[in-house]
């Protein structure tokens, strides 16, 4: 698996950096996408489903992309065709996001993408990665994460884009972004995020050990927020989202888009794509 990803370093990222082209705001509003989501979504069957409960106002969103849910460009597209739908939909007002997968929540990033693929395929791709952490983050929606699984990697960056981490206590599930273990760096935008969960220290930490943590550690450091039993995931899941959607919507919003914009670097901004670039780069060089 480390051969593999080393390789996709090698062949895949400056390709994907050098197609950068993404021009979204950042903060708590509907980011609208900068790739046609309707260009490609392959997939004969789908990988993600949604169930939308309008007496309550919360969908669940189940990932089924066996074997571990990686996150490819067919994948991503659908996803966020789906997340894109659901903010639309003024009847929705919060989302769940689990997996149908026994252990795995999601393995991250489909390292097949990152492989001997062309750099037109692999500038899509990683504007893929970048959208649905963009739609996610920007959700209008309380968005919380029913981990029931491992979660490594972009896994993890789908979680902390939630804005609260619910796990299945099992020290056997791990969490982290591992980038580092594997011979590349998180872009500036996952530190971000991993800050803003986590704190400075333990994001420093975590980043440049590329540590996992099981579910008990992830807990202790903040970066998941509740641990329950695997038959309560869902159901806990449920509850807390009662308590977050009792707060008026556009308090919630406003909130958490002042403190997205005070703690998050703005990604949309020219000088940022160019500071990823840069980080791949230098991480490219040194494999
Ligand atoms: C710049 C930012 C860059 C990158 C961010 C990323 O997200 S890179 C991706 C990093 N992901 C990982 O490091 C996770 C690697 N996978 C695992 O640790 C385990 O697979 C996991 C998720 C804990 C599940 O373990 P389990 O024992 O249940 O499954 P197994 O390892 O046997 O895997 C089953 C098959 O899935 C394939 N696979 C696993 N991860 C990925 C992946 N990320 N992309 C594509 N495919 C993946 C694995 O090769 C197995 O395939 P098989 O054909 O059955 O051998």
């Amino acid at each position: 698996m480390a051969n593999v990803l080393r390789n996709s370093a090698k062949f895949g990222f400056s390709g994907v950096l050098s197609q950068l082209s993404i021009h979204s705001r950042h903060g708590r509003e509907c980011v609208s996408p900068c790739f046609s989501l309707q260009q490609r979504n392959n997939s004969t069957s789908p990988k993600i489903k949604v169930d939308l409960d309008s007496s309550t106002g919360v969908a669940v969103l189940r990932m089924q992309s066996p074997p571990v849910n990686s996150l490819s460009l067919d994948f991503l597209t659908e996803f966020c065709i789906n997340l894109e739908k659901l903010e639309m939909d003024r009847s929705c007002r919060g989302l769940i996001i689990t997996s149908t997968l026994s252990k795995v929540f999601s393995a991250g990033l489909d390292i097949m993408e990152m492989y001997g693929k062309s750099p037109e395929r692999c500038g899509e791709f990683w504007k893929a990665v970048q959208e649905m952490w963009l739609k996610l983050y920007g959700s209008n929606m309380a968005t919380i994460a029913a981990i029931n699984g491992s979660s490594p990697a972009g896994g993890c960056l789908m979680s902390i884009g939630c804005d609260y981490r619910i796990m299945v206590d099992n020290p056997r599930y791990s969490i982290g972004l591992n980038e580092t273990q594997l011979g590349i760096v998180a872009p500036f935008w996952f530190k971000d995020t991993l800050v803003n969960t986590v704190g400075n220290r333990a994001a420093e930490l975590s980043l440049e050990l590329g540590l996992l943590y099981s579910a008990p550690d992830a807990l202790k450091i903040g970066l998941v927020d509740q641990l329950v039993p695997e038959d309560q995931v869902l159901s806990t899941a449920q509850d807390t989202m009662s308590k977050w959607l009792a707060i008026p919507d556009h308090a919630r919003q406003i909130d958490q888009c002042v403190y997205i914009i005070y703690n998050t670097s703005p990604l949309p901004l020219d000088h940022a794509r160019q500071m990823d670039q840069c980080v791949i780069s230098v991480c490219i060089y040194y494999i």
